[in-house]
């Protein structure tokens, strides 16, 4: 079947729905059927989703955040040890207003901390693909390395579930991207969130509004709230507000590229007007760098042509980051 047959809802949601993915560890076919088409109705609309049901427990999840709070929680100076600056691979600490996702605004008020898949800095792979590499981890902190290696394992695995619910969303074979699933291109992304000043500078964020670049973004957010979502029928933002236990899916432009535009991959941005400290995660799952991205032929219908030429994940990726630091000003 075509995906063109799949219609989107025709009263555009208002709010971003809560998919349960418990339903697709089944061994019976049967069960994955709600959980696929609810995945399809969100990926056909804003290409955003509350997910749960993730297996993901709540202790690693306390434990992820308990120690990216004690490593922002460090001087500056002990922080800027494990600076970006120093890792070829795009790995380690970005000082807060170090990004501008949003042209034109104020940097992003918001602090980071990088980390992949571990690659020797001597491999062929490191030398050849876009931000592969080692990690750099904090000396002082070896609870920090142990924590964030465990999650960083756990959404991978998380994520070759949700690409399993997408694959046959797509009317795909469920294994349709086990080859882009192999060694890839994944960034776990720690981000703290500094309340903004009781006068920011006008147009200042968290972080500015963009869209992600690559497959899918599996983000953890704390209770503080700030992440909104746009809306392209209502022109207005939708707050993706706090669901306790619940991580925030969304599509990238990979998957808007792979899909023909029939799956989205939407404007989003962070606004934290809470006067508190914000932290999240989000991780990003990008794929195997030279898996060719290619429209899915189901998503064509009748004399529809692909809207863009097939590029590796490399490429892909490498051009939207020059895009985007083209546009920062
Ligand atoms: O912190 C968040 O809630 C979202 C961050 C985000 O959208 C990003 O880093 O791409
Ligand atoms: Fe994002």
């Amino acid at each position: 079947m075509s995906l063109a047959s799949y219609l989107p809802s025709s009263t555009p949601r208002t709010s971003v729905p809560v998919v349960d993915i418990g339903g697709l560890r089944s061994p019976d076919p049967a069960a994955w059927g709600p959980v696929v088409s609810a995945i399809r109705d969100a990926c056909l609309d804003k290409g955003f989703f509350y997910c749960v049901g993730h297996g993901v427990d709540p202790v690693t999840i306390e434990r992820l955040f308990s120690v990216s709070r004690a490593f922002f929680a460090l001087s500056e100076a002990e922080k800027r040890k494990v600076s970006l600056m120093r890792s070829k691979a795009n790995r380690g600490y970005e000082a807060l207003g170090a990004q501008t996702l949003e042209p034109g605004t104020p940097p992003d008020r918001k602090e980071g901390y990088y980390i992949g898949l571990d690659v020797a800095a001597d491999s062929d792979l490191a030398e050849r693909f876009f931000n592969t590499g080692p990690n750099v981890w904090p000396e002082a902190m070896p609870e920090f390395r142990l924590a964030i290696s465990d999650y960083f394992d756990r959404l991978c695995a998380l994520a070759s579930l949700i690409l399993e619910g997408l694959a046959l969303s797509l009317d795909l074979e469920r294994r349709f991207f086990e080859a882009f699933e192999q060694q890839p291109i994944a960034t776990l992304r720690l981000l703290h969130y500094p309340p903004q000043p009781a006068n920011p500078c006008p147009g200042e964020k968290g972080c500015g509004a963009h869209t992600d670049f690559g497959g899918i973004t599996i983000l953890l957010q704390d209770d503080i709230g700030g992440l909104q979502v746009w809306d392209r029928d209502a022109e207005q933002w939708l707050d993706a507000a706090p669901m306790p236990g619940a991580f925030v899916i969304n599509l990238g432009d990979m998957m808007s590229r792979w899909t023909n535009d029939r799956y989205h991959s939407t404007v989003h941005r962070v606004v934290n007007t809470s006067g508190q400290e914000r932290y999240s995660a989000p991780f990003f799952f990008s794929g195997n760098p030279e898996h060719l991205i290619e429209c899915i032929p189901s998503c064509l219908s009748g004399d529809e042509g692909p809207k863009y030429a097939a590029i590796t994940v490399d490429a892909h990726m490498r051009e939207r980051y020059a895009l985007a630091s083209a546009l920062v000003v």
